[in-house]
C-alpha cells in the first residue's frame, strides 16, 4: 500500500480538532496513490480526503490550494483544500504538509468508451480557459528542460532498443526549447491518466491529484490523456476514442495549424515524461516494499506505436 507515513487514530483526531467536523468516524490509507499519502476520512459531518504531501517544492503548495479554488469556483468538479475555523487551509501533519478535501463522487473507469473521451476532453478544455483568466502561473519540475536532462543522463544505461526509442527525442526536445512554438498555453493538471478522474456512469464527477498542475502547452495536456485514455490492449492510439477525446475539447476551444503540427511530437513527449519519470520512480522505491510501483516498460510501447501517429487534430473549416 502507498502510505509513505502512517497515521494513528489519535494524531488524526487532534489534527481534526480544529476543522470542527465532528467526531472522527473512521479512516483508511489509500493504497491506489504512488506520490503522496492519502487517507479516506469519515467524520460525523462529511467524507473527506486527506493527502500528506510526501514529494515535490512544499512552498509551491499555496499555487495548488490557488489553482483548486480557481477552478472550485469556475464550478468544474474538483477537491479544494478545506479551511479550519481560523480560515487556514495548508496545515502540518506528522512533519508532512496536509490538505483535507472534500471526497468526490464517482469512480475510476478502467476502460473509456468515447463517451468518456469526450466528456475528458470537453472539461480539460474549460479548465485551461478557467486558468486563464486567473494570474496562475507555475513552472513545471517535470517539463522540457527536465525531460532533456534525464534522457540525456540515462543514455547509458539504456538497451539497446530502449536507446533507438529515445534517443531521437533528443533533438525534438533541443529543437523545442529553441524554437518554443506559439501553441497556446494555460495551467495544465499535467498527469491527467484515468486514475485521477471519476465518473458516475457517463457524467464526470471528479478530476482528482492536481500536484503536477503547471503552466505549459495545452496540447501537451491533451496528449497526456490520450496516452492513457485512448490505447487499445497493444498501447496503440485507438482512433474512435483519440477523436472523441479531441472533439469534446475542440468543443471548447478550436485549435490551431501551429498545434496540428506538433500534435504527434507531443504524444511522444508525453510517452517519454512518464518512461522516465516511471524509471526514476522504479529505482528510487527498489527495496521499499508495499510501495506501488508503475511499470517504465509500458511506456515504450506507447512510443512504438507513436512513430506513425494517424490521428489528426480536428479543425475548423
Ligand atoms: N478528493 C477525492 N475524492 C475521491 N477520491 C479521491 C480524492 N482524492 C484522492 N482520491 C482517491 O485516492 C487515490 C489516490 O489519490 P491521488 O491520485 O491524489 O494520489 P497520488 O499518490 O498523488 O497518486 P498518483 O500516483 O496518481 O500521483 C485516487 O486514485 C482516488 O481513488
Ligand atoms: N500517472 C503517473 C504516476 C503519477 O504521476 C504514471 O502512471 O506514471
Amino acid at each position: 500500500m502507498s502510505v509513505f507515513t502512517p497515521l494513528s487514530q489519535n494524531e488524526l483526531s487532534a489534527f481534526l480538532k480544529p476543522f470542527d467536523l465532528g467526531r472522527l468516524v473512521a479512516f483508511e490509507g489509500i493504497s491506489a496513490g504512488t506520490e503522496n499519502s492519502n487517507f479516506f476520512v469519515s467524520c460525523e459531518q462529511g467524507e473527506f480526503v486527506l493527502t500528506l504531501v510526501e514529494r515535490g517544492p512544499v512552498d509551491e503548495l499555496p499555487f495548488f490550494v490557488s489553482l483548486l479554488d480557481c477552478l472550485h469556483g469556475a464550478d468544474l468538479p474538483v477537491p479544494f483544500a478545506v479551511p479550519d475555523q481560523l480560515g487556514r487551509k495548508l496545515h502540518q501533519l506528522n512533519g508532512k504538509p496536509a490538505l483535507l478535501q472534500p471526497r468526490l463522487p464517482g469512480k475510476h473507469i478502467q476502460q473509456p468508451d468515447e463517451r468518456h473521451c469526450q466528456a475528458l476532453g470537453k472539461v480539460l478544455a474549460q479548465m485551461h480557459a478557467a486558468t486563464l483568466s486567473s494570474d496562475l502561473v507555475r513552472q513545471s519540475d517535470r517539463g522540457l528542460a527536465w525531460m532533456e536532462t534525464q534522457t540525456s543522463n540515462m543514455l547509458g544505461d539504456m538497451s539497446e532498443s530502449e536507446r533507438a526509442l529515445i534517443e531521437p527525442l533528443l533533438p525534438l526536445m533541443h529543437g523545442l526549447l529553441a524554437e518554443r512554438p506559439p501553441m497556446p498555453k494555460a495551467v495544465l493538471h499535467g498527469d491527467l491518466f484515468r486514475d485521477n478522474v471519476l465518473f458516475e456512469g457517463p457524467n464526470l464527477t471528479g478530476l482528482i491529484d492536481f500536484y503536477n498542475a503547471a503552466t505549459g502547452w495545452a496540447l501537451y495536456d491533451l496528449a497526456i490523456c490520450a496516452n492513457d485514455w485512448c490505447l487499445d490492449d497493444n498501447a496503440r492510439l485507438d482512433p474512435e476514442r483519440a477523436q472523441a477525446l479531441l472533439a469534446g475539447y475542440a468543443s471548447q476551444r478550436r485549435f490551431l495549424t501551429v498545434e496540428a503540427t506538433h500534435w504527434p511530437d507531443m504524444l511522444r513527449l508525453a510517452a517519454l515524461r512518464f518512461w522516465l519519470s516511471r524509471r526514476i520512480a522504479a529505482a528510487d522505491h527498489q527495496e521499499k516494499p508495499g510501495v506501488l510501483i508503475k511499470d517504465p516498460a509500458h511506456f515504450l510501447r506507447v512510443l512504438e506505436g507513436h512513430r506513425e501517429v494517424a490521428v489528426q487534430l480536428p479543425m475548423a473549416l
